[in-house]
C-alpha cells in the first residue's frame, strides 16, 4: 500500500457551507475520504438544470480543507456558466483532490477517487484538470462510467481547442471593434506561451499578424521568436505592449488596478482563466473602452472538446461548437452595447437565460 496523503498541516476556523462566502445554491457537495489510501476529495455540483454536472478533477497541494473546499465552490460554478454559455447540455462540477500530484498520486487513490465518483450516480462526470492526465482517466474509468477524457473516448488534449476557440474570439473582437476580423495588418500580443498561448501564436502568425511575446520561461520565448518572427516583450509589461490586441493565456487576475490604466490595446481577448481580478473591473475595462472577450466564453473550447468527445476521434461536433463562439462572442459585445453593461455581466446574463430556460 503506498504512504497515506498527510494529515492537514494547518487549521483553519471552522466555517459553515452554507455560509460559506463562496457558496452559491450548491445543489451538492460532497466530502470523500478513503482510509487505506488517504484520499481526501472534495466534489461540488454546482447546477444540474441543463444536464449532468460535468467538470474536471484537480489535484493541488492546498494548505487546508477550507482552501480546497473554496477551490471546489468557486470552480463548479464557473463550469456550470461555461457549459451553458458554451450551448452543452451539462451542468457544473468539479472535484479536488488534496494532495501532491507529483509524489501522492497512485492507482490506488485515483481508483479510491473513482468510485467515489461512481456513488454519485451520473450526476457528476469528472475529467482532466490540473494535476491529471489521460492516463488517470483511464484509471479512473476502471472504477465508473461517468468519466470523460479517456484514451478509449477523448480527443487527448484539450489545448488545441482551446487555442481555436481563442483565436476565433480574437477575429470576432477585431470584427466588433474595426470592422473586419482581417489579422494581416494587426499585431497581437501573447502573454504566456505554454499549451494554448503558443498555439494561439502560431495560428496568428500564419493568419499573418504580427506578434509581441512574453513568457517567464526564455526557451518559450525564442522559440516563438525563431518560429514566428515574434518580438519578444518583458513578463511583466506584457499588458502595456501597444498592440490591437492583449491575449492572456498565462495566469489569472491580470486584468486589476494597476494594469488596466496601462493597458496598451484596445481590445483583451485570451486564455486564461479568472482574468478579472474582480468583477467591478469588467466595468472598468467598458469605461476605458477596452473590449474584453469574457474569459469563460472565449476559452471553452478544451470544456467543448471534452464534452463532445467521441469513440474514434471524431471531432467535427468539437470542433463546430468551438468555431460557434466567435458568434457567442459577437452577441455579447452587441448586447454590452445596447445595454451599456460590460462584456462580461452579458455573458453571465445570457448563461442565466439559458439556466433559467428562458
Ligand atoms: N489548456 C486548456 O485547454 C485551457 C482551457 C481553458 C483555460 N485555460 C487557461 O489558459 C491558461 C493557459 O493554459 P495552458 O494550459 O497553456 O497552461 P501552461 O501551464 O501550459 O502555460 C502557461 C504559460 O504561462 C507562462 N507564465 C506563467 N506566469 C507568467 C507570467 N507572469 N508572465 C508570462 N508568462 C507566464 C508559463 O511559463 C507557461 O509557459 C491558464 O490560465 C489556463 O487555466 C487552459
Amino acid at each position: 500500500m503506498n504512504a497515506p496523503l498527510s494529515r492537514r498541516p494547518t487549521q483553519s476556523a471552522p466555517v459553515s457551507l452554507f455560509d460559506h462566502p463562496d457558496f452559491d445554491s450548491h445543489e451538492q457537495v460532497m466530502h470523500g475520504f478513503d482510509a487505506a489510501t488517504g484520499l481526501r476529495t472534495v466534489i461540488a455540483i454546482h447546477d444540474t438544470r441543463l444536464g449532468p454536472a460535468l467538470g474536471g478533477c484537480r489535484m493541488w497541494a492546498y494548505a487546508n480543507d477550507a482552501e480546497a473546499e473554496t477551490d471546489a465552490l468557486r470552480l463548479s460554478r464557473g463550469m456550470t456558466y461555461k457549459n451553458a454559455l458554451a450551448g452543452l447540455d451539462l451542468g457544473g462540477g468539479k472535484a479536488v483532490i488534496i494532495g501532491d500530484a507529483r509524489t501522492q498520486k497512485t492507482p490506488e487513490l485515483l481508483r479510491a477517487f473513482g468510485r467515489h465518483v461512481d456513488r454519485l450516480g451520473g450526476r457528476y462526470i469528472t475529467a482532466e484538470d490540473v494535476g491529471m492526465t489521460c492516463a488517470d482517466m483511464d484509471i479512473i474509468a476502471t472504477q465508473t462510467a461517468h468519466v470523460r477524457g479517456t484514451s478509449a473516448n477523448g480527443l487527448g488534449d484539450p489545448s488545441p481547442y482551446t487555442a481555436l476557440g481563442v483565436f476565433t474570439g480574437i477575429k470576432a473582437a477585431l470584427a466588433h471593434r474595426f470592422g473586419s476580423d482581417d489579422l494581416t495588418a494587426r499585431t497581437v500580443c501573447v502573454q504566456g506561451l505554454g499549451h494554448v498561448g503558443m498555439m494561439v501564436a502560431r495560428n496568428l502568425h500564419e493568419a499573418g499578424a504580427k506578434l509581441l511575446v512574453a513568457d517567464i520561461h526564455t526557451p518559450s520565448v525564442e522559440k516563438a521568436v525563431s518560429e514566428f518572427s515574434a518580438t519578444a516583450v518583458a513578463a511583466d509589461r506584457a499588458h502595456a505592449a501597444v498592440a490591437d490586441v492583449f491575449a492572456p493565456c498565462a495566469l489569472g487576475a491580470g486584468l486589476n488596478d494597476a494594469t488596466i490604466p496601462e493597458l496598451g490595446a484596445p481590445i483583451v481577448a485570451g486564455a486564461a482563466n479568472n482574468q478579472l481580478a474582480e468583477a467591478r473591473h469588467g466595468t472598468m475595462l467598458r469605461e476605458r473602452g477596452v473590449l474584453y472577450a469574457p474569459d469563460y466564453a472565449i476559452n471553452a473550447g478544451g470544456a467543448i472538446s471534452i464534452a463532445l468527445a467521441r469513440p474514434g476521434g471524431d471531432d467535427s461536433a468539437a470542433r463546430d461548437k468551438t468555431l460557434a463562439i466567435g458568434t457567442t462572442l459577437l452577441d455579447i459585445f452587441q448586447r454590452a452595447d445596447a445595454l451599456d453593461l460590460s462584456t462580461q455581466e452579458v455573458a453571465d446574463q445570457i448563461a442565466r437565460e439559458r439556466l433559467d430556460g428562458r
